[in-house]
């Protein structure tokens, strides 16, 4: 196989999807799968395209307990697949690009040391982002590495949104909302002015609900303001981080608890949320399944949360147009879509049962004043177009980083 072909890494905290192009001319999908519930009991899913036999393989295996093993899992399973594969690019999704990146960008040794600077920063991705470089450049070491970032997306957020009430010295020193999941949201932002162009031009919030989970105000396409802040930690309760939280109670897990530093962010990343709450699972599947008073609650308790969201950031852009569902709860769980609505009628969201039963792709009813929509993510697409342009613009394309904002230039 001659043709140039592009590899797409997207490590999430609880698994790594990855995609497989042809990028000889618009990229065409060659294959796609996903190493899931890492650290849970995983699972390996892939689908072949094209000229290539249509199977889906579902493994089970005791190697992939980690996100290295499940990298070793897929580039195994690619070079299997793909003996002559001409791969001439990867490109990665990275949770957290600081205030250095705002777009996508050629991987150099310096931009890995900055993006393994940033591992505290996001400390359940970065790390899996940083090793799936390292593994793909050991892999394909003629490969050109690009890194795509969560962050980018809501660089265009105003001051009052992406700071927090602290002397300006810290945001000047990159302490500020920062914001994630900006590659769903750029795919689902775009996928809507495609397939609803009057209600992208408005105002909409994007609610993206997978093992991480945040909501993202847009307007005209832009981001506005995210759930998420300074850490993916912030924001809505997630499969097994807690979302926002008052830093009184972390003070005192710290001083009057002693719990050292580490400790408390274990459990605040990977032993609360959903999880925690519920002692159960951080998986929305088996937790509706369950129907213990538990899992139940502990749904109640997300659900609650995403709505008081819908609230906020439709104060935010002043009104809605649309609701948009997206990733794995938000595109499959009808249950968690119902909950939420629920009372939000006096927004203008008239829920249909059956259109959200059957996930259609517009769920509430036709007199709604809101529209709400389920529309699927794609993160590879979005990062294969950029992988793409850097690879056809030569391996010198590194892109200005466009100043940093200052105060004074901040529309307000
Ligand atoms: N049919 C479904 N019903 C409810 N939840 C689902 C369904 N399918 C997937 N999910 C949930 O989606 C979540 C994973 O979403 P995903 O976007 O793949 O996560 P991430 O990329 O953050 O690892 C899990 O909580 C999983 O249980
Ligand atoms: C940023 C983040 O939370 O990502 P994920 O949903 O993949 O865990
Ligand atoms: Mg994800």
């Amino acid at each position: 196989m001659t043709t140039p072909l592009a590899l797409v890494l997207n490590a999430g905290s609880s698994s790594l999807k990855f995609a497989l192009y042809d990028i000889a001319a618009a990229p065409v999908e060659r294959a796609r799968g996903i190493v899931e519930r890492i650290g849970g009991a995983p699972r390996l899913k892939a689908a072949f395209r094209a000229d290539l036999p249509s199977v889906a393989r579902d493994l089970a295996s005791e190697a992939v307990h980690d996100h290295a093993g499940a990298l070793g899992a897929v580039l195994f399973l690619i070079e299997a697949s793909f003996p002559d594969a001409r791969i001439v690019t990867v490109g990665h999704r990275v949770v957290h690009g600081g205030t250095t990146y705002a777009a996508p960008i050629v991987v150099t040794p310096e931009v890995l040391a900055e993006l393994t600077r940033l591992i505290p920063f996001a400390p359940i991705h970065q790390p899996h982002n940083v090793s799936g470089i390292e593994a793909a450049q050991a892999a394909f070491p003629d490969a050109l590495q690009v890194a795509c970032f969560d962050t980018a997306f809501h660089r265009t957020q105003p001051w009052v949104n992406d700071t927090y009430a602290l002397p300006p010295d810290y945001y000047a020193r990159g302490v500020r909302r920062y914001g994630f999941h900006g590659l769903s949201y750029e795919y689902v932002s775009g996928e809507l002015a495609r397939i609803a162009p009057e209600r992208a031009a408005g105002r909409v919030v994007i609610a993206h609900l997978g093992n991480g989970a945040s909501m993202c105000a847009v307007e005209g396409g832009r981001s506005i303001s995210s759930t998420m802040g300074f850490t993916p930690l912030d924001g809505l309760p997630m499969g097994t981080r807690c979302g926002q939280i008052d830093p009184g109670v972390i003070f005192y897990m710290l001083a009057e608890e002693e719990r050292p530093i580490d400790d408390v962010q274990t459990l605040l990343y990977t032993e609360s949320g959903l999880l925690g709450l519920s002692g159960l699972s951080n998986d929305m599947r088996t937790l509706e399944a369950s129907g213990t008073a538990e899992a139940d609650a502990a749904i109640a308790y997300y659900t609650a949360r995403i709505r008081e969201q819908v609230g906020r950031l439709a104060a935010t852009l002043g009104g809605l147009d649309a609701l948009v569902f997206t990733a794995g709860i938000g595109e499959n769980s009808p249950r968690i879509r119902a909950e939420v609505c629920e009372r939000l009628g006096w927004i203008g969201i008239e829920l249909d049962p059956e259109r959200n039963a059957a996930s259609a792709e517009v769920i509430t009813t036709s007199a709604s004043p809101v529209e709400v929509r389920v529309v699927p993510t794609d993160e590879e697409i979005v990062i294969v177009r950029a992988a793409k342009s850097l690879w056809e613009a030569g391996d010198a394309a590194c892109r200005p980083f466009p100043p940093d904002r200052r105060l004074s230039d901040t529309k307000v």
